[in-house]
């Protein structure tokens, strides 16, 4: 591979050497010192897999054009790899750098049963699941796209699921992601280059240059002869580089929980909801990352909030441009999400098995191999419950706070003792008599409101 890309106008390659380390396993060597932001090698664009690379293939490229709509970004490069990967000539350049790549992978998907049980109730345990079922279903989908049509191309024996796995596998631990300038993103996977491990102890110091395709590697610290050359693979948490990259971090400081957050469109008054959720930049069925830096964001209590209103507080919202739901809606709404949430969080909790103080000790006791499929179960299990536990003691202290109030209201409440048109706060204001979910200050500003409060007003009173 390396006289390959020596050949093709690589630079730098001649200071480094494939080693194997302790606690990374295979990686780059430097041969000799490099000052912190020096370059140390540069790949050039024609040796890169891209998506432009395989529509470029005088052979793959035309089948691939003829399919459409498009082939997602990573089938293309997965069908590219297997193409490169199956050609008895024609192919040696980049077969020498496929030669070099990994044949099997420990992505979650390849855990067994009992390896990914040490993350039971995780969000990676229910993902695996989902996603392996989904690779199935994408597979079955190339096949009959593409595969199948051009048998001569895509021999079955070479194109087969655990193959399809292991390019996909290829793909998602190797490929790097560019944002261009116009907005636009580039997904490439560079010989050598992929040979780089992680670590967070250095920002990022792999480029792109648009302009000449090449892809660069600075030093992103000072190293001396011998050492091991990394980048930062960006700020991820155990569970996506366990799903994707098949390694864990232990005490990742970028551990998160997605929580999931979703509301069934026959709920009572889901489409009035479904306005305010998206006026406050979110949707009825959406994923918060939850962190340890932001175990609590606002946006879940957004979503609460809009998601337990009563008729009379959406009404009151409605009326509102800007987003009501930033701030509390009334005593009553608060004092209900702040319950369910810490509810519903320790019912997450308790769904982790082994729960969080056994795992430490059965790290502490090493019963887990270190850099294991299991250990590293256990270690995104870990991060996952630390954020959780986190979140439920922010709520838990949201809701102190709260009873501490003693009863007193938020902005809103207050919000709906005001004419829904005319906004003036009066003693004596009179309820919609259809749906008494509104109030005005006289007749005009009921019917000069009428127009905007109709959909509301027939959705309520069918619920009332
Ligand atoms: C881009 S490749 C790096 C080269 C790879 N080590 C090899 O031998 O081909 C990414 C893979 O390297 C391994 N890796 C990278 N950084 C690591 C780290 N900090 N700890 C453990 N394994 C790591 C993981 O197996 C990951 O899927």
């Amino acid at each position: 591979m390396e006289s390959w890309l020596k050949r093709s106008g690589a630079s730098g390659l001649h200071n480094l050497e494939l080693a194997d380390f302790p606690d990374t396993g295979r990686g780059v060597k430097t041969l000799r010192r490099f000052k912190q932001g020096e370059n140390i090698f540069t790949i050039p664009h024609s040796v890169l897999w891209t998506v432009k690379h395989a529509n470029d293939d005088p052979l793959l490229g035309p089948v691939l054009l003829s399919v459409q709509p498009s082939l997602s970004i990573d089938d293309t490069l997965i069908t590219y790899i297997l193409f490169v990967r199956s050609r008895t000539s024609g192919y040696d350049d980049r077969q020498s750098h496929i030669a070099a790549l990994p044949t099997s992978y420990s992505s979650s998907i390849f855990f067994s049963e009992k390896e990914l049980n040490v993350c039971s109730g995780s969000s990676l345990h229910a993902t695996t699941k989902h996603l392996i079922q989904q690779i199935e279903l994408d597979y079955k989908e190339l096949v009959a796209r593409l595969f199948d049509r051009h048998q001569d191309l895509f021999p079955r024996n070479k194109f087969t699921i655990d193959d399809y796995k292991w390019a996909l596998c290829t793909v998602w631990s190797r490929a790097m992601d560019f944002r261009l300038h116009d907005g636009a993103s580039i997904r490439l996977l560079a010989p050598f280059a992929d040979m780089l491990n992680h670590t967070a102890d250095v920002v990022q110091c792999h480029t792109y240059d648009p302009s000449s395709g090449n892809l660069s590697v600075l030093a992103g610290k000072i190293y001396d002869t011998g050492d091991q050359v990394f980048i930062n693979y960006g700020p991820v948490s155990n569970n996506r580089l366990c799903r994707l990259y098949g390694f864990a971090i232990p005490d990742n400081r970028n551990d998160s929980y997605d929580l999931v957050l979703a509301t069934h469109h026959m709920a009572p008054f889901f489409m009035q909801k479904e306005k305010l959720w998206v006026s406050s930049g979110l949707e009825a069925n959406t994923t918060i990352t939850l962190t340890l830096a932001e175990p609590l964001p606002d946006s879940v209590l957004r979503y609460l909030r809009i998601q337990r209103l009563d008729a009379a507080e959406i009404a009151a919202m409605l009326s509102h441009e800007n987003d009501a739901a930033s701030k509390m809606v009334s005593h009553s709404n608060e004092y209900e999400i702040l319950t369910f949430l810490v509810q519903a969080i320790s019912g997450l909790l308790n769904s982790f098995e082994p729960p969080l103080e056994k795992l430490e000790m059965q790290l502490a006791e090493g019963l887990y191999t270190a850099g294991s499929n299991s250990w590293s179960a256990a270690h995104v299990s870990l991060g996952e419950q630390r954020v959780l536990r986190s979140t439920k003691t922010k709520a838990q202290s949201f809701l102190t706070t709260l009873e501490s109030r003693n009863g007193e209201t938020g902005d809103l409440s207050s919000a709906s003792a005001q004419c829904a048109k005319c906004k003036q706060k009066a003693a004596q204001l009179m309820r919609c008599g259809r749906c008494k979910g509104v109030q005005y200050c006289g007749r005009p500003c009921q019917v000069a409101h009428y127009k905007e409060h109709k959909s509301f007003c027939q959705a309520a009173s069918i619920r009332a």
